[in-house]
């Protein structure tokens, strides 16, 4: 049974990040057509500890059965509607670049329930293409078109350099979440939600790893 997700504030972030994991291994498991999953085997799949597991699914209402575990289909559904998959947003992404297009591509994000409207440059060739069927604007547009459009996030790939205007822009019209994949740290109203985003950080952290791991065997 289904039953409605519990509100996410007061969420610990570690776990929120641990969610789109469970997701996805409960939705394989659905289509291998198993039924029932206890939390040692989310948890050895994640390599955790299934107390763990426990504590942040005890975060959504589902509630697993003595010895069986957790109804698949029901984690599904719950970590689905849990984590807002179900319901779609709309977004801008500015920067229609290496980056920028590359993102436009992705389709699992609205798997993830991101849908991209519309895209934004300044560069010439690359105004009136379409990636994935997403069209690439002039951004002298975004103020017309976020009034046209429900858009509540905006997705920042432009040069570092030009971070916080393209920022600004957004907080002035309407923008209530900001997605910033450049190095920039941008300034916006507290209300704004950011989420800054990098590659490089995960890469200096392997990289940091790796290296330790040589000098241990030097
Ligand atoms: N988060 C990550 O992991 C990650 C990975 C790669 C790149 N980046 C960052 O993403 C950003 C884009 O990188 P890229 O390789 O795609 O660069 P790119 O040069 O290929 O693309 C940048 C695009 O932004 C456009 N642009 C510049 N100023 C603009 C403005 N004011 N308004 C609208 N469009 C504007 C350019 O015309 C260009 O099309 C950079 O800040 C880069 O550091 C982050």
């Amino acid at each position: 049974m289904v039953q409605s997700s519990k509100k996410i504030q007061g969420v610990p972030e570690p776990t929120i990040r641990r969610m789109p994991s469970y997701l996805a291994f409960a939705e394989g498991l659905l289509r291998k057509g198993q039924q029932f999953v206890s939390s040692t085997q989310i948890a050895n799949y994640m390599n955790i500890d299934p107390t763990q597991v426990t504590k942040d699914l005890s975060y959504t209402t589902i509630v697993g059965k003595t010895r069986v575990g957790y109804e698949v289909k029901a984690l599904v559904d719950v970590l689905s509607e849990f984590l807002g998959f179900t319901i779609m947003d709309n977004a801008f992404l500015v920067g229609a670049g290496s980056l920028g297009s590359a993102l436009l591509h992705d389709s699992g994000l609205s798997h993830f329930g991101l849908n991209i409207v519309a895209a934004f440059d300044v560069n010439s060739s690359t105004i009136g293409k379409k990636f994935n069927d997403i069209e690439v604007f002039h951004i002298d547009q975004f103020r017309d078109l976020s009034q046209e459009m429900n858009v509540v996030m905006g997705i920042i790939t432009v040069p570092a350099e030009n971070a916080q205007t393209v920022a600004d822009l957004m907080v002035a019209w309407g923008i209530k979440a900001i997605w910033n994949f450049t190095p920039a740290r941008i300034k916006v109203p507290e209300d704004i939600i950011v989420q800054n985003t990098t590659l490089y950080s995960n890469l200096a952290i392997i990289f940091n790893k790796l290296h330790n791991d040589r000098k241990e065997v030097l």
